[in-house]
């Protein structure tokens, strides 16, 4: 399979720039979303999951058909929630018809990072809708949260492409939004900062943790306060040496973090799609850089 990138025809870095800012502006206006969250952790997952069946070995999955919409996709228990940031972006499908679902998703994903203080993401427009049930990837692809063992979470991500820096980074997306039992089985914010991308999530990390004694899943709280976790996937990096190294780097320095995770999610928007040799990624500016 080849996936080539195809820009709806005669729209460009204004276009996009346009759909971005609707998409921040919305998210502006519900910030008090799920306790404070915001639509920062809801985006930055459609955009991660939409992304994250990508295969290396044949190619397949990953955003370019926009296939989450597809009952075995939409119904794996990885993606359990994400229908609501499917929702809340449908308006823009409506409003654009000339955007794919794909682009849709992951651009949703640019957005949270970028408005919630994070690194620029570049981006390429391109991804194409496919209603072909046959590219729809089966269950089990993502990430599965309740795995502590670290070559389990290599895995995973060597599967996609990705080495032990950048798997480190990318899981950083986890400083964004919180965990609902309703929905992954794990509960609660993870920290006091989960509506802000920033490093946070490494420091703390590194700091006591301890198995929460509830009736839920196994999931880790915070020796000092009781009141934020982490999961067992979270704790897979301080288990591989391997692993713990980058950690440690990005707990003392959010610029690398920011410069490893913009590159890391770049390529994790991309995985599996072909763009023209000379296309040139579009950086988005926040709506802040647009005051006028
Ligand atoms: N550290 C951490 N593990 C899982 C998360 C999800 C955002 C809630 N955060």
């Amino acid at each position: 399979i080849v996936n080539h990138a195809a820009v709806p025809e005669g729209k460009g870095f204004q276009d996009y720039q346009q759909v971005y800012n609707d998409i921040a502006e919305k998210v502006a206006d519900n910030l008090e979303f799920d306790q404070n969250s915001g639509f920062y952790g809801m985006l930055c997952r459609l955009a991660w999951h939409s992304s994250g069946t990508y295969k290396k070995s044949d190619n397949t999955g990953g955003s370019y058909p926009g296939t989450m919409m597809y009952s075995t996709e939409a119904f794996d228990g990885a993606n359990k929630g994400l229908e609501v940031g499917r929702d809340f972006l449908m308006e823009f499908k409506d409003k654009y018809p000339w955007i794919s679902r794909g682009d849709l998703w992951t651009l949703g994903g640019v957005v949270a990072v970028q408005e919630s203080g994070g690194p620029k993401i570049p981006w390429r427009p391109g991804r194409k809708d496919s209603n072909d049930k046959k590219v729809v990837p089966e269950n089990g692809r993502l990430p599965d949260a309740s795995q502590e063992d670290p070559q389990y979470v290599r895995g995973v991500f060597s599967r996609m492409g990705f080495n032990d820096r950048e798997t480190v980074a990318l899981i950083g997306a986890h400083c964004l939004g919180r965990c609902h039992s309703h929905n992954s089985g794990f509960d609660g914010p993870w920290g006091p900062s989960f509506n802000m991308f920033t490093n946070d999530f490494y420091v703390r990390l590194l700091q006591g943790w301890h198995i929460r004694d509830w009736n839920g899943n196994r999931q880790y709280e915070d020796d000092e306060t009781k009141s934020f976790m982490m999961l067992p996937a979270d704790m897979a990096l301080k288990h591989g040496s391997y692993f713990v190294k980058y950690v440690k780097e990005y707990a003392e320095d959010q610029d690398l973090f920011f410069k490893d995770f913009s590159k890391a999610y770049s390529t994790l928007l991309e995985l599996g799609i072909t763009f023209p040799k000379n296309s040139k990624p579009f950086e988005f500016k926040t709506l802040d850089e647009q005051d006028d």
